[in-house]
């Protein structure tokens, strides 16, 4: 089954349930390529041997790689580390997550202002393009191993909203507005 995504409801509940809208309002892959948010699932088991990986990694330049495990156990600041994550915010470059064990939610801002949930399992590599407003939380199963790559050393850098002056987020819109082909009135 491929990735899902939806437009999360307005509730300030727990941010590890799911956030449906009622009734359910689905979002299609190509929405999020429009968005710049790109997509491929792959086989997590083997992945040091996996060869859609490596052309990915070879085609894209993600020659840096490192493993986060997001539990109490083995991370550490995990408390403010995930409070980190579910502030929402941009990169100077894309942040690219391949899903090895576990779940979890990626929100991202749409066009119009509005959070789309994306719902990552193993297997799920997800990139995120430089500038888009984001965040990350876990799901009720409550751990993932995530797979980070990078082009050249890693720059995690996050910059909390609003960043409507950042040159990525400028480039980012504009990209966008030229996907689009008309002006964004709201930004
Ligand atoms: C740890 S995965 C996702 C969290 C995030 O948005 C980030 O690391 O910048
Ligand atoms: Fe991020």
């Amino acid at each position: 089954m491929a990735i899902e995504a939806w437009f999360m409801d307005d509730s300030l509940e727990d941010p590890r349930l799911p956030h449906h809208r009622h009734p359910k309002e689905l979002v299609p892959l190509d929405h999020l390529a429009e968005l710049g948010v790109l997509y491929w699932r792959l086989n997590p088991n083997d992945y040091e041997n996996d060869e859609e990986l490596r052309n990915i990694r070879e085609a894209r330049g993600y020659n840096y790689m490192d493993l986060l495990n997001i539990c109490p156990e083995k991370l550490e600041n995990y408390e403010e580390k995930l409070k980190n994550f579910y502030t929402e915010h941009i990169h100077a470059d894309e942040e690219i997550r391949y899903c090895l064990e576990g779940s979890g939610y990626f929100d991202v801002r749409d066009k119009d202002d509005r959070w789309i949930r994306i719902w990552i399992k193993a297997g799920d590599l997800i990139i995120l393009p430089a500038g888009i407003y984001h965040r990350f939380t876990l799901d009720t199963n409550n751990y993932v191993k995530l797979m980070r790559l990078f082009v050249g050393e890693p720059v995690w850098t996050a910059y909390n909203r609003p960043q409507e002056d950042h040159p990525a987020r400028k480039e980012y819109i504009n990209n966008l507005t030229q996907k689009i082909g008309m002006p964004l009135a709201a930004y």
